[in-house]
């Protein structure tokens, strides 16, 4: 981290790829996928996609001096990476410009000829990249840019390469980035080498058309990690085993038919992702406004449901909730940390003291003993939940338990805001629960808990938990439902008095 600010500013001193690929695009992408604030000035426009290049529009220099200065004028740059530089002129340019403004990290990566095959370097500008390294702290030769910058031809052996490193190491007095990609084999080997010492990094060769920008996003990985790693070695193996990851990853973004990018967030799955419990209430939006309509909720809102429907509905709530109360111990017991095990372990004690009692006292006072059965129903409900609990993950379960703290809750506010004055209400004390702001907490929390374990599940996981959240929705629907269509127990009278 910087002293000021919470993030690292890094610049991309580059050419562009407007398929976003390599170029100062690519390296916006690294630095962001490492937590950095890119900055970019371009060097050179380039009308390129994944087959080549097709042309190149180099602005004058002056309006390259212009962006330079814009920059650090106005904002400290804790790092650069310097990419295409295209032609003798605009690679003076930027080596006055570090001159003058010495950015504590310059990372060099002498762009010479793209994955393709065209050249992005003038032939008359090689002195001057050859001048540029002075100024650099990190430069990121392929095999055949380090032969170029050293004069003699391209290494045709990794030994030969290495050689060809320490020469350009002790000669530019600079730390050489060897990349190994262009090699022929198993491996990706790359390499961290300095006047005294070598330090290789092995990697394995992904079998990929996905490579292009390969050379651009490890240096911008590089430049943004370095002011917050020790030395070059572990900010370029962290780099390495990211990009690594990238390459495998590229085939799956589909951009292109030819030489596609890298996937730079691979690492962060979720980005852009919603969170699953508004993904959830997306899919319930329906059964969420059916349940508004039925005879028994607007009933119960209004006061005018006949007692003994009432009554059944909490005989068989009563019921519904023995079981429930073990399928939140489950989540309980397969909690990941000890704060939602806690959470559900409550939920579960919940259910049997405190709604039971509320259910007995109201039925004991009612005069009525309901006994019977669990309903159709009430057994369809039970039986998804407990079949989530014997065979479903963590996450499944949660999303099964979901609804019926945060869909009771959803309904109940709005039964609460229509039946009025609760103290003339018939069933005032029922109604009132649903504005309990313990029951809304609890809620909330118990959908934060999903959103939490959607995160680790994959799309497959996903996509079980969010059939689970709305099978449990539509059994909570015909929960509400059931007084309506059958009697459900008889009733028993108890003797008062
Ligand atoms: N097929 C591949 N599998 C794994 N890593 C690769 C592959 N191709 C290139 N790399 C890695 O990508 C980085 C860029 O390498 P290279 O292709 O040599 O540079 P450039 O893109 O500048 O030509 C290096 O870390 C190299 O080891
Ligand atoms: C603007 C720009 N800069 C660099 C490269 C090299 O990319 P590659 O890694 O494919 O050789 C490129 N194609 N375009």
């Amino acid at each position: 981290m910087n002293a000021a600010g919470s993030r690292v500013r890094v610049l991309s001193v580059a050419g562009t790829d407007p398929t976003g690929g390599a170029g100062v695009q690519a390296d916006l992408k690294s630095f962001a996928a490492h937590g950095a604030y890119g900055m970019a000035v371009v060097t050179a426009l380039v009308a390129q996609n994944t087959h080549g290049v097709r042309a190149v529009h180099v602005p004058d220099v002056e309006f390259l001096r212009a962006q330079l200065e814009a920059v650090s004028d106005d904002v400290t740059v804790d790092a650069v990476k310097i990419g295409m530089l295209g032609t003798r002129t605009v690679a003076d340019e930027v080596a006055a410009w570090l001159t003058r403004t010495r950015p504590p990290v310059v990372v060099l990566d002498p762009v010479m000829v793209a994955t393709s095959g065209d050249r992005l370097l003038d032939a008359d500008a090689e002195d001057a990249v050859r001048r540029l390294v002075r100024h650099a702290d990190l430069v990121t030769p392929n095999l055949p840019e380090l032969g170029v910058l050293l004069g003699e031809p391209t290494a045709t052996t990794w030994a030969q390469a290495l050689a060809q490193a320490r020469r350009l190491a002790t000669a530019s007095q600079v730390t050489v980035l060897l990349k190994g990609g262009h090699l022929a084999g198993d491996a990706s080997p790359d390499a961290v080498v300095d006047a005294t010492t070598v330090t290789e990094l092995d990697a394995v060769r992904v079998s990929t058309t996905s490579t292009h920008g390969t050379g651009c996003s490890l240096s911008a990985a590089v430049a943004a990690l370095r002011p917050r790693r020790p030395d070059w070695v572990t900010a370029v193996r962290e780099a390495k085993e990211w990009l690594t990851g990238a390459i495998a990853a590229g085939e799956a973004l589909a951009v292109g038919s030819g030489r596609g990018p890298v996937d730079h967030l691979h690492h962060a799955p979720t980005l852009g992702a919603r969170p699953f419990s508004a993904d959830a209430w997306g899919r319930v939006v329906d059964l969420r406004a059916a349940c508004d309509d039925l005879p028994f909720v607007r009933g119960l809102a209004d006061g005018t449901l006949p007692v003994e429907e009432f009554e059944q509905y909490l005989h068989q709530d009563a019921l519904y909730l023995a079981q429930y109360s073990r399928v939140l111990a489950r989540a309980s017991q397969l909690a990941p940390d000890a704060a939602a095990q806690v959470f559900f372990a409550r939920g579960a004690a919940r259910c049997l003291e405190v709604e039971s009692l509320l259910h007995a006292d109201r039925l004991a006072r009612a005069g009525t003993r309901w006994s019977g059965p669990a309903s159709p129903a009430t057994t369809a409900y039970v039986d998804h939940l407990l079949a989530v609990a014997a065979t479903g993950s963590y996450a499944e379960v949660v999303a099964a338990v979901l609804p019926c703290y945060w869909l009771y809750a959803d309904i109940g506010a709005r039964i609460l805001a229509r039946a009025g004055d609760l103290a003339a209400h018939p069933y005032g004390d029922w109604v009132g629960t649903y504005g309990d702001p313990e029951f809304a907490a609890a809620a909330a929390r118990a959908c934060e808990l999903a959103d939490v374990a959607a995160r680790d599940v994959g799309g497959a996981g996903r996509a079980r938990m969010l059939a689970a959240f709305v099978t449990s929705c539509a059994h909570e629907v015909a929960f509400f439902d059931q007084v309506r269509v059958r009697p459900l127990a008889t009733p028993v009278a108890v003797p008062t008095g």
